[in-house]
């Protein structure tokens, strides 16, 4: 489902003709099969976000290879990047990013609005989402009258609503207590199974990478494989 090879990736920081390169992917390499969940860990700063950036086509990497789903991302028009990655996949946020002004059930329906699905169907979509999510009875409030669990319970269902096979998470419980946190886990592990969805997790958190089936750490720009999935 993804290939990753031999990613190089460096930045440039300081001011023009004063600049130096920064090393942070050198010579990543990852595979990830459908229907398993792979965590990324490491320390802040180690280059989570670049790597997941890359993955994602929202940043070309400097050298390397990244497939999904058989397609070559790296080649893509800026265009083609944009309907590749609606299609491919959905993200969730430390911070969920919903959209203040609309509520629960409009924040789930946008991403098919922009689809251009009709409303009758949106209507039924979203509402059957919202029920295996467990949110349809706070499905007409506002992202600022639901708990932290209920809007990360949100923008999963934002994620999934494209029926996208690969879910991106970047810290997904970074912003909530640890029994939320448990919840969320719980909820991430059933869609997996449920689903067969495809997660990639990045995190810093030893206790969320262990819902994983594979888990790396990013160490100096290289991956190194380690650790063991338990239940929550
Ligand atoms: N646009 C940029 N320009 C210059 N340097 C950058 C840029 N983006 C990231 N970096 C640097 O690249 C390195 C990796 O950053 P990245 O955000 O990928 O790390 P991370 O592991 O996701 O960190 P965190 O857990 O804190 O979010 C850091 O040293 C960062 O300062």
């Amino acid at each position: 489902m993804i290939k990753i090879r031999g990613l190089h990736h460096h930045f440039k920081i300081g001011k023009k003709g004063d600049q130096r390169e920064v090393p942070v992917l050198k010579g990543v390499t990852l595979e990830v099969g459908k229907g398993e969940i792979v965590a990324i860990l490491g320390k802040s700063g180690s280059g989570k976000s670049t790597l997941l950036h890359i993955l994602a086509g929202f940043m070309l990497p400097e050298t390397g290879s990244v497939m999904v789903n058989g397609k070559e991302t790296s080649i893509l028009k800026e265009a083609d990047q944009a309907d590749f990655r609606l299609e491919n996949f959905g993200f969730i946020f430390q911070n969920f990013q919903l959209m203040p002004g609309l509520s629960a059930f409009e924040n789930v329906e946008l991403p098919l609005k922009i689809k251009g699905m009709d409303e009758k169907e949106r209507k039924i979509k979203v509402g059957e989402l919202l029920e295996k999510v467990g949110l349809h009875q706070v499905s007409g409030h506002y992202p600022n009258e639901l708990s932290g669990g209920q809007q990360q319970r949100v923008s999963i269902a934002r994620a999934l609503i494209t029926d996208a096979p690969i879910i991106l998470a970047d810290e997904p419980t970074g912003s909530l207590d640890s029994e939320t946190e448990k919840e969320i886990l719980l909820l991430i592990q059933s869609l997996n199974k449920k689903l067969g969805l495809t997660f990639v997790i990045i995190t810093h958190d030893e206790e969320v990478a262990a819902v994983a089936d594979r888990q790396y750490r990013l160490h100096d720009g290289e991956l190194v494989k380690g650790g063991q999935r338990y239940a929550v």
